[in-house]
């Protein structure tokens, strides 16, 4: 994003589709740039790097080209994991879990990173917004074991509800979420959903993307 506080990040960031740019889930007539590239034209106002596989060299190199694209889209560019890579590559953020490096540290030493994290619970929520997180993924809502085998059991898009109701930071609902279902979690609570599959593995990303803002937007409108 062509914007250089964190503060202005957040301000401006459409967090209504959120695509996890996994390698491991591309469809076989594409590779990652065009696949980001077709996303942010369908609408993604965020884009996260999940690269569990490449080493530090080409993890800096893809996320450093990704983070060039979606400066020119305005949208929000975060790396998964790895503080170090997003630091070194200069993007917008990093997405920590509870098996990463904890968020109060990270907070310490990247002050200016926009750093997300995951919530399954209201309590973990809170805790974590006390952290400094800037916002919060809640999963799995629906069923993500196919992405993320140590994924919990779907907790349902009510999961999104007590979280919403503990903190005040963005909330997007993750795991197994597609267009038909996209538009219950944002009724539930969230800014916005966050997708694997349903984007990366799709034959068209871009109306992919698009759909799943339209359910987003649905959702929105209901509450
Ligand atoms: C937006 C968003 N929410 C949750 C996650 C999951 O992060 P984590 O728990 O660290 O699991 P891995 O993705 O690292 O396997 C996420 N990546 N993005
Ligand atoms: C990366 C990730 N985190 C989850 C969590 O529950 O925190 S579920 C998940 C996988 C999301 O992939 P898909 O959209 O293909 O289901
Ligand atoms: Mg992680």
């Amino acid at each position: 994003m062509r914007v250089s506080s964190r503060q202005e990040k957040l301000e401006r960031t459409d967090w209504r589709a959120y695509v996890i740019l996994d390698p491991r889930f591309l469809h076989k007539e594409r590779d990652l740039l065009e696949t980001a590239q077709l996303a942010l034209r369908g609408g993604a106002g965020v884009l996260q790097l999940r690269d569990k596989e490449s080493d530090a060299q080409t993890l800096v190199e893809r996320a450093q080209a990704l983070q060039d694209l979606c400066d020119g889209y305005d949208a929000l560019f975060i790396v998964n994991d790895r503080v170090d890579v997003a630091l070194a590559a200069g993007c917008d953020g990093v997405h920590l879990g509870p098996h990463d490096i904890p968020v109060e540290r990270a907070r310490a030493i990247a002050p200016d990173l926009v750093i997300g994290s995951s919530a399954g619970t209201a309590e973990v929520a809170k805790f974590l917004q006390g952290q400094g997180a800037d916002y919060l993924g809640v999963g799995a809502i629906y069923d993500a074991h196919p992405s993320k085998p140590d994924a919990s059991a779907p907790r349902g898009p009510q999961a999104v509800a007590l979280v919403t109701s503990q903190v005040e930071i963005p909330v997007v609902g993750i795991g197994g979420i597609t267009a038909d279902n996209a538009a219950a979690v944002s009724a539930h609570g969230a800014a916005g959903v966050a997708v694997i599959r349903q984007v990366v593995a799709s034959d068209d990303p871009e109306a992919a993307t698009r759909a799943l803002r339209q359910a987003v937007d649905r959702g929105l409108k209901s509450r």
